[in-house]
């Protein structure tokens, strides 16, 4: 059978079948080919009367007229294509071939009703230093508990930032609800600094405060293990005067110390020791899988914060070990091969979600990824941009419009009012020296300088360590140190016993030291979600804050680009002195020489240290090939000797050895099992 038939006409075929067939010839075909063309024509033009009355109201009297010239003549047609049987056009449609798709309106972004609704945070003072109205004091909130309101004292917090005012009674309402109504899930998307962080840490102390039996109630989830210990000071602080257990988790500790401050065992059965359990990914994956007696099956609140950054690939499978965990404890209570199976607990337990609560600066909008989290009928908390320096950024024609539009808040990345951007051109090979003659010219006392990448970060830190020769001290503060480093150059620099930090974008989230003057962009972000996060180090609280951006003058269009992502501009130039080089070429030719150096030891150090791992491999792999070989005899040995001599005696031609080369050289294996082979013979 023929897979492909070829329709073809063709002058033998014509006389082959001419006997058989009388209607097979040219004329026919010819006619049957013109009807075929005359009927499409047709077809065309019936198409043509249909839309004819629908254009002429749009378009001009112009057309009117002509399409009044011939009626008739379109009559008829379109009548004689009604006559026609409807046969099936064997004819190919051309997709879009009327003209159609090019009349097609651009396809717009359709973000879910919850997405493209928020809920509105209104701007309001973030100054800590106003003086605060009556009303606004923290004890005239009526739904702040009294030792909620001690502890905020404590940390020297008089009133309520925008974000707190609305989400935390939001929450705190939504949870008074009795079974069967369940919770929204949230999404809150606030600027850096605006204090994210007691918006979900106080509603949750709160609500556990009135527990009777420990048990992990709450997950409060982080990308890296500093904030995780942030965060845990603030929970901790807002818990001093309850009876909550806050527990952290992250690789700063040892994974026994912190098993023992999870769960405790008494008499064959486990209890937790903890209420609130604050983690990175990492961190809680290791122990679900380790961690005996940690059990999340009473989670009532699950908070992801820099929500975003979590929800990226790198993080995604912690998600996934979570939901199994509680699957099978579920199972297990199920099956009943969890004691103490009670029928109370069971029913709690099963299918319950916890309340899901996500907070960053820049929120993700991708519906597809928030959909990994499965958020229950989730509800959107997003800021309004009504701050001063803001409206300046946004100010215009279109912008300003859209901005009155709720459906366009979304995705629109907010940075702090008191922020001031800035920029300085510079060139690549002179970049280390502007940040220096930038930090003398300006005095920053307290700055942070960003880079791509922690190696970038160390090389950094080393050319300006050899540059500030004035008591400035710069220190590194990169994915390249261990935890327990990193926390103390945190520690120090927060002490001001350090002045400046060069860090990688490890550590551009979330971090909160008090009065950063400035944050330098050595490198331009890669995105524009990382630069918010870098600047927000900065003009948090209501405080004020300077951001820096060195550029050259070939990432000045990226950069323009990166910041329209925003809505933003690049803000005002800054200069340092045109003759830095001049004035510190010995300093820095100096400093360069013995970066060069550096990096060459580094290298040297790096190749010998890949040497001694790859010959102690080979020595490792050779005892492995000896040992199972048979050791030789005392007989065995002296004729390998004996044979070694008489070849030493004899000499090999130059042409031979050389083509005994070209051979494939025998192994030791090989060679010992000849010789034996020999002596055997
Ligand atoms: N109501 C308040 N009054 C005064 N200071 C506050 C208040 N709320 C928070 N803060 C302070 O503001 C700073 C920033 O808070 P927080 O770290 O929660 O911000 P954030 O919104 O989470 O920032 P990021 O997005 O960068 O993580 C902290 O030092 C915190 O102590």
């Amino acid at each position: 059978m023929e897979l492909f038939t070829v329709n073809r006409y063709t002058e033998d075929l014509k006389e082959q079948k001419d006997g058989v067939q009388g209607t097979n010839n040219e004329d026919e075909i010819l006619q049957k080919l013109l009807k075929k063309a005359a009927k499409r024509k047709r077809k065309h033009e019936n198409i043509e009367v249909v839309q004819t009355p629908i254009l002429e109201k749009e378009t001009s009297d112009v057309k009117e007229a002509e399409a009044k010239d011939e009626p008739v003549e379109q009559l008829e047609k379109s009548v004689a294509v009604a006559e026609e049987p409807d046969v099936p056009s064997t004819e190919f449609q051309v997709l879009g071939g009327d003209g159609s798709a090019a009349k097609k309106k651009k396809v717009e972004m359709q973000l879910p009703n919850w997405l493209a609704h928020p809920t509105i945070i209104e701007g309001g003072s973030l100054q800590p230093e106003e003086e605060v109205p009556a009303s606004e004091a923290i004890d005239q909130l009526d739904y702040l508990e009294k030792y909620t309101c001690q502890a905020l004292k404590q940390m020297k917090i008089k009133r309520l930032f925008p974000v707190q005012k609305q989400v935390i009674p939001w929450i705190l309402e939504a949870q008074a609800k009795p079974p069967p109504f369940r919770p929204r899930d949230i999404c809150v998307s606030a600027p850096t600094g605006s204090g994210k962080t007691l918006a979900f840490a106080i509603p949750i102390v709160q609500l556990l405060s009135q527990r009777v039996e420990c048990k992990v109630r709450a997950l409060i989830v982080l990308p890296v293990a500093e904030l995780a210990l942030q965060v845990y000071r603030v929970v901790s602080a807002l818990c001093s005067k309850t009876e909550l257990e806050v527990c952290l988790l992250s690789k700063q500790h040892k994974l026994e110390d912190e098993q023992e401050k999870l769960v405790e065992q008494y008499k064959g059965k486990y209890y937790s020791k903890a209420d609130i359990v604050v983690t990175t990914p990492g961190r809680l994956v290791e122990h679900l899988h380790a961690t005996k007696g940690f059990c999340l099956k009473s989670l009532t609140f699950l908070v992801i914060d820099e929500a975003d950054r979590i929800m990226d690939a790198v993080f995604q499978n912690w998600l996934y070990h979570l939901d199994s965990h509680v699957k099978e404890t579920t199972d297990q209570l199920l099956a009943g091969t969890q004691a103490p199976l009670c029928y109370a607990e069971l029913q709690s337990s099963f299918g319950k979600q916890p309340h899901k609560l996500l907070f960053s600066a820049t929120l993700s909008q991708d519906p597809e990824k928030l959909q990994n989290l499965r958020l229950f009928q989730p509800r959107l908390f997003t800021t309004v941009l009504t701050m001063p320096v803001l409206k300046d950024v946004t100010e215009g024609d279109a912008d300003t419009e859209a901005n009155t539009d709720p459906g366009q808040f979304v995705g629109r990345y907010t940075t702090p009012a008191e922020l001031t951007e800035q920029y300085c051109v510079t060139e690549l090979r002179l970049k280390p020296l502007t940040v220096y003659a930038l930090v003398e010219k300006y005095q920053w006392k307290r700055f942070l300088c960003f880079t791509n990448s922690s190696d970038q970060a160390s090389r950094l830190t080393f050319v300006l360590s050899l540059l500030f020769q004035n008591g400035t001290k710069v220190a590194e503060l990169s994915g390249n140190l261990s935890a327990k480093i990193r926390k103390t150059t945190l520690r120090n620099f927060s002490a001001g016993k350090i002045n400046g930090l060069v860090c990688s974008d490890a550590l551009a989230r979330g971090i909160d030291v008090a009065d950063v003057d400035v944050v330098l962009s050595y490198e331009i972000p890669r995105h524009i979600t990382t630069y918010i996060h870098r600047v927000g180090r900065t003009a948090r609280a209501g405080r004020k804050g300077t951001a820096v951006t060195l550029l050259t003058d070939k990432d000045m269009t990226l950069f323009k680009k990166i910041l329209s992502d925003a809505d933003k501009r690049l803000g005002e130039e800054i200069h340092v002195s045109p003759d830095i080089e001049i004035q510190h070429a010995v300093q820095y030719k100096e400093a360069l020489f013995r970066l060069r150096k550096r990096t060459e030891t580094t290298k040297n150090e790096k190749a010998i240290e890949k040497n001694r791992v790859a010959t102690k491999a080979m020595v490792h792999k050779k005892q492995e090939e000896t040992a199972t070989v048979r050791p030789l005899t005392l007989m065995e040995k002296l004729q390998i000797k004996a044979n070694q001599i008489l070849d030493s005696k004899t000499q090999i031609p130059k042409k031979r050895a050389k083509k005994a080369k070209q051979q494939p050289k025998e192994t030791k294996k090989q060679i010992i099992a000849k010789q034996r082979k020999a002596i055997e013979n």
